[in-house]
């Protein structure tokens, strides 16, 4: 068994983020039986305050040797098994930024307690039974979420919202393989198997997975979110539009071309999606350096991305450098972005003659903040969120649970095979325990170490 599965040593890490921005407090926390021992050794209390569990206490951490002053900070007590681990925990409320949380992590670490891996101290809230697998990564979800609707997405997970069916369906299988063992032990006592009633069982069963399966995609995109790459020839106005998009001034926008030398990026959300936009320097022949360089993160850039935007500029029409970017990304999927459409007479540009098979064509005035609507709308007609959104329910499950709930569907469906070739009780058996088992690894009740460490090597320190 690796350390990680050993839940007697006390650990320790800092809660809150270390970087890029200094918080206010920062929190250091400890979860073992050796928890309440190192708090009373680093922690002075004056007056009569009392060491009881769910009490913040205030007062002086202290260097145990040298009664050297490390913070003024708030202790709060959780005895076992109140707490996130069920174990005895202890946090130090110290005071934000760097300092302070490294110097009392490493006077925990100096008194007993080692260091926490990733997501360990949620993996002894999984192992004491306080949370399951699922909901497990619903707070490893919430954690990283980048939208509200991922967030509230993340939070149906934890609040159990997956495990309840998943439970329920794998207690129906059990069910079933009750009924069909029974058969197999005692055949004279009991009336034979219906056969028609075990296969519409096995059918309601399959039913809910694939139901429950539909809601991979809304999961993925929450979760991952789009990449977005605004390509195009230089000044057609790629910078305007992140600025327009973004509500910002993120881009430096100027009448010459080859403004943009490097790739800017801006974080949004599009109807509910987590959307990273890439703002990318013109592209053309250039024999400057910088710019180059610039050019050659552009056509990497949009390799890269989910979805390309191809921007043009409505009054010069559709060029040659324009064609030739195009047939870089033509493969890809993509909107035509038709920008400057203020310049151009009456708004419309039907004298320009692009290629005929792109399907997704935006018209834009990104200096006067115009189109940005439509963009959206095509961004999320591209995405199907529309289906994704049908699949009414506001768990989503991820990539893990989705091969897991697969293989229970293709497991079920050989148990109905079996069962239509009139094969022995045995063998039906055989595959509904496959099932039983893939449904019992998404929450967690059969599952090996070496899955263990990959969802919980997914967080971060501290949590
Ligand atoms: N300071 C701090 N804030 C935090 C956490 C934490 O550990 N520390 N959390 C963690 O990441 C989250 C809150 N989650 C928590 C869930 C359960 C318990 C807990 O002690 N539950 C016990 C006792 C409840 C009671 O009866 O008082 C239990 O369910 O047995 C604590 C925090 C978010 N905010
Ligand atoms: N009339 C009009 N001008 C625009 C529009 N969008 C951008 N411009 C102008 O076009 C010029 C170039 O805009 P940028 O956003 O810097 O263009 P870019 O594509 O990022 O250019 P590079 O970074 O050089 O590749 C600026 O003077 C903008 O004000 C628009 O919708 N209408
Ligand atoms: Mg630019």
């Amino acid at each position: 068994m690796s350390e990680l599965f050993a839940t007697t040593r006390t650990i320790a890490a800092i809660a809150t983020a270390v970087v890029p921005q200094q918080g206010s407090v920062g929190i250091v926390r400890v979860s073992g039986s050796q928890a309440m021992d190192i708090a009373q050794t680093l922690f002075h209390a004056p007056g009569r305050q009392v060491w009881e569990s769910h009490r913040i206490l205030y007062g002086y951490i202290r260097h145990p040797q040298t009664q050297q002053l490390v913070d003024e900070a708030l202790l709060l007590l959780m005895k076992a098994p109140r707490s996130y681990t069920r174990e005895d925990v202890v946090e130090f409320h110290c005071h934000g930024g760097i300092m302070a949380v490294q110097q009392v992590l490493q006077l925990c670490l100096e008194s007993g307690a080692r260091l926490a891996q990733p997501g360990e101290f949620t993996l002894r809230a999984f192992l004491s039974g306080r949370l399951d697998l699922t909901q497990a990564e619903g707070i490893a979800d919430l954690v990283g979420a980048r939208s509200p609707q991922a967030a509230q997405t993340a939070l149906a997970g934890l609040q159990g919202k997956l495990a309840h069916p998943i439970r329920q369906l794998r207690a129906n299988c059990l069910d079933i393989l009750a009924e069909i063992e029974a058969r197999i032990d005692f055949e004279e006592d009991l009336p034979p198997l219906d056969d028609k009633v075990i296969i519409s069982a096995i059918e309601n069963i399959a039913a809910e997975i694939t139901k429950l399966l539909e809601t991979k995609d809304k999961g993925e995109l929450l979760r991952t979110g789009l990449k977005v790459a605004i390509v195009g020839r230089p000044n057609v106005g790629k910078s305007s539009l992140l600025n327009a998009w973004s509500r910002s001034d993120r881009a430096i926008v100027t009448d010459l071309p080859g403004t943009t030398r490097d790739v800017v990026e801006s974080q949004l959300v599009v109807g509910g999606i987590p959307v990273q936009v890439l703002d990318t320097a013109g592209i053309r022949e250039t024999i400057d350096q910088v710019e180059k360089i610039g050019v050659e993160r552009s056509r990497r850039a949009a390799s890269a991305a989910d979805l390309v935007l191809l921007t043009i500029d409505a009054s010069a029409g559709w060029t040659e450098g324009d064609r030739e970017i195009y047939e870089q990304v033509q493969h890809r999927p993509l909107i035509l972005v038709i920008n400057k459409i203020d310049l151009v007479e009456n708004g419309s540009s039907k004298s320009l003659e692009y290629p005929g098979n792109i399907n997704h064509i935006v018209h834009t005035a990104a200096a006067q903040n115009q189109g940005i609507d439509d963009l959206e709308k095509s961004i999320l007609e591209i995405v199907q969120l529309g289906k994704v959104q049908a699949a009414d329910m506001d768990l989503a499950i991820n990539q893990r649970q989705a091969a897991a709930l697969t293989q229970a569907k293709i497991s079920l469906e050989q148990v109905q095979a079996t069962i239509d070739q009139q094969l022995p009780l045995d063998f039906w058996t055989i595959d509904l325990r496959g099932a039983i088992q893939a449904l019992g690894e998404i929450t967690g009740e059969e599952v090996t170490e070496s899955v263990l460490d990959r969802i919980f090597s997914r967080f971060c320190i501290g949590k």
